[in-house]
C-alpha cells in the first residue's frame, strides 16, 4: 500500500520543486559545450574531444579524495569561458538544465576574477552571466517551466582581490546579484584574510555565504562565523567535529554546534561533492543524515553538476534511498532552503506559499487520490 511514508518514485522527486543555494558555474557547463566552445575559440588542452568521455573525464578526476586535486578541473571549464558570447551561453544552458530538473529558485555563484583573460572586464561579466540568466528564465518559461536565479560573485581565497569583488557583488545587489562568497582551497587561506569584503559587505548591509568546514574543520567554521559574520555556511559538514554520540545513541553538541543550530544557522550541504573531496566517505554516512535528525538547517545542493556527475534530483534520489526520506523531508529541506535564500523576506515567503508548498501538496494528493494520466506521464 502506498502511504506517506512510502518514498518518492524517481519522477516525483523529478517533479518536485527544489530550490538550490550552491551551485558554480563553472561546475556546470554542458560537456558538449565545453567541446563547441574550445573547438570555436581554440582552447587545444582538452583532455577528451568527445562528449561522453569528456564528461566522465571530469567526474574521473574529481574523484581524487582531495580539494586541492578537485579544483583543478575547473581550468578547463574557466578557460572557455572567457568571451561574453560563452559566459551568456553557459549561464544560460545552466537556468534551462535547473529548470528541467524542477528547480524553481538557485543562487549561481561564479569568481569573475576567472574570466578576465581574453579582456572583459568584472563589469562585463557580471552583465554578460546575469544577460544569459535572463536568457534562461525566458526560454525555460517558454517551456512552461517557473525559475528565478540570481548570483553569487564569488572571490577566490588564494587571491587577493576580495574587496573589489565584494564592492562589485554590492554595486549590482538590485542588478542581479543577490550576495557573496569565497571558496578554492581551505587549508591555509582562513576566512579572515578576507576580512574587508565581509565588513564591507555588512555596513552596506548585504549578504554573504563562506566556503567553510569542508576540507578544514572547526576553526574554519568558527571564524566564518564569529569573526567574519557569514550568513550561510558552504558546506559545514565538519560541524560534525563538535557533535558527540555516545554509545547509548545520545548526543551532545558542542559549543559551536549549539551554536550553528540555535541561531538557524544553514548548511549548503553538497553530498556527492563532499564525498568527491574525501569530506564524508558514503552517503549513509554523511553528517547530513544525522544533522537533519537534529534539525539543523539542512539544505541540499549539487556544488558541481559536470564535476559530480549530479542534478538536484539525483541528490535528493541518493538521500531518499540512503536514509529513507519522504515528499515531507524533500518539503522540508526545501522550505530551508528557500528561507535561506539572500533574496527579500516577502519574495522567499511568496515562493514558500505559491510555489514550494502547494507543489509538494499537488505530488501527496496525487498519490493519494491516483494521478490523472498525463501528469504522471
Ligand atoms: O566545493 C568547493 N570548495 C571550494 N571551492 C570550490 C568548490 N567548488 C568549486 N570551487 C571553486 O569555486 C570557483 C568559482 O566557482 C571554481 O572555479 C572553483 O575553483
Ligand atoms: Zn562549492
Amino acid at each position: 500500500m502506498t502511504t506517506l511514508r512510502t518514498p518518492p518514485t524517481e519522477d516525483q522527486i523529478l517533479r518536485a520543486p527544489k530550490v538550490l543555494l550552491h551551485d558554480h558555474l563553472d561546475g556546470g557547463l554542458r560537456p558538449a559545450t565545453i567541446v563547441e566552445l574550445a573547438r570555436e575559440q581554440g582552447y587545444d588542452r582538452l583532455p577528451e574531444e568527445d562528449p561522453g568521455r569528456l564528461g566522465h573525464w571530469f567526474r574521473e578526476a574529481a574523484d581524487s579524495g582531495s580539494l586541492e586535486r578537485y579544483l583543478e578541473t575547473f581550468a578547463h571549464t574557466c578557460a572557455v569561458m572567457q568571451t561574453r558570447e560563452a559566459l551568456v551561453r553557459v549561464a544560460s544552458e545552466c537556468v534551462r538544465d535547473l529548470a528541467a530538473d524542477g528547480v524553481v529558485y538557485a543562487e549561481i555563484r561564479y569568481a569573475p576574477e576567472q574570466h578576465l583573460t581574453a579582456g572583459l572586464t568584472l563589469e562585463q561579466v557580471v552583465e554578460a552571466v546575469n544577460d544569459g540568466f535572463r536568457e534562461g528564465e525566458r526560454l525555460a518559461a517558454g517551456e512552461g517551466r517557473r525559475i528565478r536565479v540570481g548570483a553569487l560573485l564569488t572571490a577566490m581565497r588564494h587571491a587577493a582581490r576580495s574587496l573589489e569583488i565584494a564592492e562589485l557583488a554590492n554595486r549590482y545587489r538590485d542588478r542581479g546579484v543577490v550576495g557573496f562568497d569565497i571558496a578554492g582551497a581551505e587549508a591555509g587561506f582562513p576566512p579572515t584574510r578576507h576580512l574587508p569584503a565581509f565588513e564591507f559587505l555588512k555596513r552596506e548591509n548585504n549578504h554573504f555565504t563562506i566556503h567553510a568546514g569542508e576540507a578544514f574543520g572547526l576553526p574554519s567554521i568558527w571564524e566564518a562565523l564569529q569573526l567574519c559574520g557569514a550568513d550561510r555556511l558552504g558546506h559545514g559538514v565538519r560541524i560534525m567535529d563538535d557533535i558527540e554520540t555516545g554509545e547509548d545513541g545520545t548526543v551532545r553538541l558542542g559549543r559551536l554546534a549549539a551554536y550553528v543550530r540555535d541561531k538557524r544557522v544553514p548548511l549548503e550541504m553538497c553530498p556527492t561533492s563532499n564525498l568527491q573531496t574525501g569530506a564524508a566517505s558514503s552517503y549513509a554516512e554523511h553528517p547530513i543524515g544525522l544533522l537533519r535528525r537534529l534539525h539543523f538547517r539542512v539544505t541540499v545542493n549539487t556544488d558541481n553538476r559536470l564535476m559530480s556527475g549530479t542534478s538536484m534530483s539525483r541528490e535528493f534520489g541518493h538521500l531518499v534511498r540512503t536514509f529513507g526520506w519522504t515528499l515531507d523531508d524533500l518539503q522540508w529541506l526545501t522550505v530551508n532552503a528557500m528561507k535561506s535564500a539572500f533574496i527579500p523576506f516577502d519574495e522567499r515567503l511568496s515562493m514558500i506559499n505559491d510555489v514550494i508548498k502547494p507543489g509538494y501538496a499537488g505530488l501527496r494528493s496525487e498519490w493519494l487520490f491516483g494521478a490523472d494520466p498525463v501528469a504522471r506521464s
